[in-house]
């Protein structure tokens, strides 16, 4: 039985809670075959989570899913003072009694969203101490304009020893801020900040991602009055206070998006069941391009992929509604074995593109020059002993290896189970052969 969990160490941690040594086992070579569901997004349950802090008692969020990362911003919310419980898929948070203002240095390392944390606990407590966050790898990711908006909107902030001493001592005041470029966790801290301050924000320039939609959704079920969040201008009228609410995670597009790369690359024939297709309209004319035959429901995708895709001529990665830079190594993955020659540019991030050497030493065919990655597609990959360098080219070494000939052994998949919840099981419901060892 290949879904099998195989421990060959002393004593195994908790299903789906990777440490340093556990790594995935793939036989490659299957064509995926059967339906599948879309976890609720990471990345809208970490700024909902966030977002909590807000309110003045429990919310509790549907859909959320049970991931490293999410685990993460609860022990922040828990270091908080807040109540937390998790059932299955659900999550409540009491934020009735806040007791800590500050986030320490090691929660807030443990992922990049921990930075949305600032803007929602200054708003509530008027002041904040954390340090500068983590996150994947991908080159340098600066939070100016984080700190620059939050200070226009009156917030004090000071830079010493690594940390970020942050007030609000008469609360924040609405203001209009223009952002230079639509950054995705920029408008989310604004948004949390601006939600409990006096008067009107504008954010010009403002990031359009359903992930920003679903934040302002959830602050207005909580009595937030925010609107036109999924254009390109927002305005936050402040509130006095925000109540909690029940709330259902919208579903994850780059997990529905590596599936459908995951059947791309093993000439599958999948239903990915659960998505929003519309949030992934970006991706499916590219799967239609190289060849695969799609069923578009608002909520499904059927696909049936050829036995050889045809290659990509300009994957470009832009802010949403363009193609994703989190769907870029998926992606390249499945092109990696396309008859033919595909373009990548990375637009977003200066270096994203580890996953390329491990995909290499699969045998893939992959030049990189500055931004643009040069993918000739080769007839196979080989099985190979990988790591994962960051989560989604981790998610890229799974499809690359499933779609590969013999045996390929991926390591530090903690990356992995950053955003991908059981994937392993998942993808075994889909006949693969994938195994989780020590
Ligand atoms: C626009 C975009 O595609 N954003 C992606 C970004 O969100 P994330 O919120 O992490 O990143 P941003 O959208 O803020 O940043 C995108 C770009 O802006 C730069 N930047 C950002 C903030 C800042 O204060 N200063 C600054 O220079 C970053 O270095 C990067 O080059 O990574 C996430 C995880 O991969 C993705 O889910 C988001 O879709
Ligand atoms: C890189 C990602 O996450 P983070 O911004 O938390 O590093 C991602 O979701 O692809």
């Amino acid at each position: 039985m290949p879904c099998k969990r195989t421990n060959i160490g002393e004593s195994a941690p908790k299903y789906g809670r990777s440490v340093v040594v556990e790594r995935f086992v793939i036989s490659g070579g299957i064509p995926l075959e059967g339906e599948i569901s879309v976890h609720g997004a990471k990345n809208s349950s970490l700024p909902l989570l966030a977002a909590t802090v807000l309110c003045k008692n429990e919310s509790v969020l549907h859909n959320c899913p049970n991931l490293s990362d999410v685990d993460a911003a609860c022990k922040i919310l828990k270091y908080l003072g807040c109540g937390v419980k998790r059932e299955g898929n659900t999550v409540a948070v009491n934020t009735k009694e806040i007791t800590h203002s500050d986030v320490p240095d090691d929660l807030m390392r443990e992922m990049r969203s921990s930075v949305v944390f600032l803007g929602a606990i200054v708003a509530r407590l008027g002041r904040a101490e954390i340090c500068f966050p983590g996150g994947c790898e991908l080159g340098a990711r600066p939070i100016d304009l984080h700190l620059q908006a939050l200070r226009k909107l009156g917030m004090e902030i000071e830079e010493s020893h690594g940390k970020l001493i942050c007030s609000a001592e008469h609360g924040l005041v609405g203001t209009s801020i223009n952002l230079t470029f639509p950054s995705v966790g920029a408008t989310e801290n604004i948004m949390l900040a601006a939600a409990l301050a006096e008067g009107e924000t504008v954010i010009n320039n403002a990031a359009q991602e359903p992930e920003i939609i679903d934040l302002a959704n959830f602050v207005n079920a909580c009595g937030g009055k925010v609107k036109d969040a999924g254009k390109s201008r927002i305005i936050i009228e402040g509130v006095k206070e925000l109540h909690g609410c029940e709330y259902r995670v919208i579903p994850d597009r780059i997990v529905a998006a590596t599936y459908l790369c995951c059947a791309a690359a093993t000439g599958g024939n999948i239903l990915v069941k659960d998505l929003c297709a519309d949030h992934i309209a970006s991706i499916l004319p590219l799967m239609e391009e190289m060849g695969c035959k799609l069923d578009i429901t608002q909520d499904s995708v059927a696909i049936r992929a050829p036995k050889r895709l045809k290659a990509l001529k300009d994957v470009r990665t832009m802010p949403y509604p363009g193609f994703p830079t989190d769907a870029q190594a998926p992606l390249m993955a499945a092109a990696a074995t396309a008859n033919g020659t595909s373009i990548f540019a990375e637009n977003i991030f200066e270096s994203r593109y580890k996953h390329v050497g491990e995909l290499c030493r699969m045998g893939a065919d992959i030049k990189i020059a500055g931004k643009v990655a040069l993918v000739e597609g080769v007839d196979t990959l080989y099985g190979a002993n990988v790591r994962a360098t960051d989560l989604r080219g981790g998610a890229a070494l799974i499809i690359a290896g499933l779609g590969a000939k013999g045996r390929t052994e991926i390591s530090e998949i903690k990356h992995i189970d950053r955003g991908y919840e059981e994937i392993e099981k998942n993808l075994c419901l889909l006949g693969a052969d994938i195994k989780r060892m020590l």
